[in-house]
């Protein structure tokens, strides 16, 4: 049996399958304090025993297996949550368990690659846009990371000559994440993203910087598909606009698959992270 934990900022979900893709059962717990929210979790899967369990957690996370602080959730700006080792807390409950453990935007795009938009692939950037932003990167079927994992969220973008928005992220303001994250967008615009209308400019000046992002991407890993997900992406408005501003951008200077099959909406819904972290899990 496969276990599955998605340790999010707001909620945890555990979920266990046989084969990786299909739930066969699942249960959500809200995040308040380690100590709580981790005994429920344990609580789970003492009654939904799993073999091996991926565990895929909100950052920032030390994935550096020679770090002291390696398993650790680092240095989240969620009380209570910081330096918590989240992952040995888990072990010491299911000695015999074989755990995968990455970030949850890492999970997603493995299980886009293995069982979604990209299957069939082996190099995927996975985005999600949402009340963070975020990038899961896989290539040669394999999760990019290195002394840490990829952080592409706070990446920083040309500003656009209009945009006099100073930007959200209480660490570098006008990143991307401090310019296109759901919150950035309430802001920025005085509204809820979701009740912006799609005729709105805000999704010209999105579309802008998210393309900017995939640009940058593109050059650096080279993926075969950027797959795009999170709330503010229920706006199919954006794609379009993204894929002109990324030519746009790009201006032919490497060769891209085509863009309607480069740049493309997730394919699992909800449960992208919880397959890929059954398959990252099926793997360890
Ligand atoms: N239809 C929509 N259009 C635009 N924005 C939306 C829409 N639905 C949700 N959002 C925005 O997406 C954000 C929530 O993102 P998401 O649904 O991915 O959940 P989350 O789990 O809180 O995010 P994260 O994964 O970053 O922690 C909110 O800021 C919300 O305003
Ligand atoms: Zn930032």
């Amino acid at each position: 049996m496969l276990g599955a934990i998605e340790a999010g900022g707001t909620k945890f979900v555990c979920a266990i399958s046989e084969n990786g893709i299909d739930i066969i059962d699942q249960e959500t717990f809200p995040t308040t304090t380690p100590d709580e929210t981790i005994a429920q979790v344990i609580g789970y899967f003492k009654a939904h025993p799993a073999d091996r369990i991926g565990l895929a957690s909100f950052g920032p996370i030390d994935v550096n297996r020679k770090s002291d602080q390696y398993g650790y959730i680092t240095k989240t700006p969620k009380a209570g949550w910081q330096f918590f080792d989240i992952l040995g807390t888990l072990q010491k409950h299911f000695p015999d368990t074989k755990f995968a453990f990455t970030t949850d935007v890492n999970a997603a795009a493995y299980g886009e690659l293995k069982a979604g938009a990209g299957k069939g692939l082996d190099d995927l950037v996975y985005w999600t846009v949402g009340t963070g932003v975020g990038a899961g990167i896989v290539q040669n079927g394999q999760l990019l990371q290195g002394y840490s994992h990829p952080e592409a969220g706070h990446i920083i973008l040309r500003r656009h000559p209009d945009d006099t928005f100073a930007g959200n992220c209480p660490f570098h303001g006008d990143c991307l994440e401090g310019m296109t994250s759901g919150p950035a967008l309430q802001k920025h615009w005085g509204k809820p993203a979701k009740d912006l209308p799609a005729d709105h400019p805000a999704w010209d000046l999105e579309a802008y910087y998210l393309a900017q992002a995939c640009v940058d991407l593109t050059l650096t890993v080279a993926p075969e598909k950027i797959v795009f997900g999170g709330g503010v992406m229920h706006q199919q408005q954006l794609f379009p606009k993204i894929r002109n501003q990324f030519n746009r951008l790009l201006n032919d200077y490497v060769t891209v698959p085509p863009l309607d099959s480069y740049i493309v909406p997730i394919d699992l819904a909800d449960n992208a992270g919880a397959i890929g972290a059954f398959l990252l899990a099926q793997s360890a």
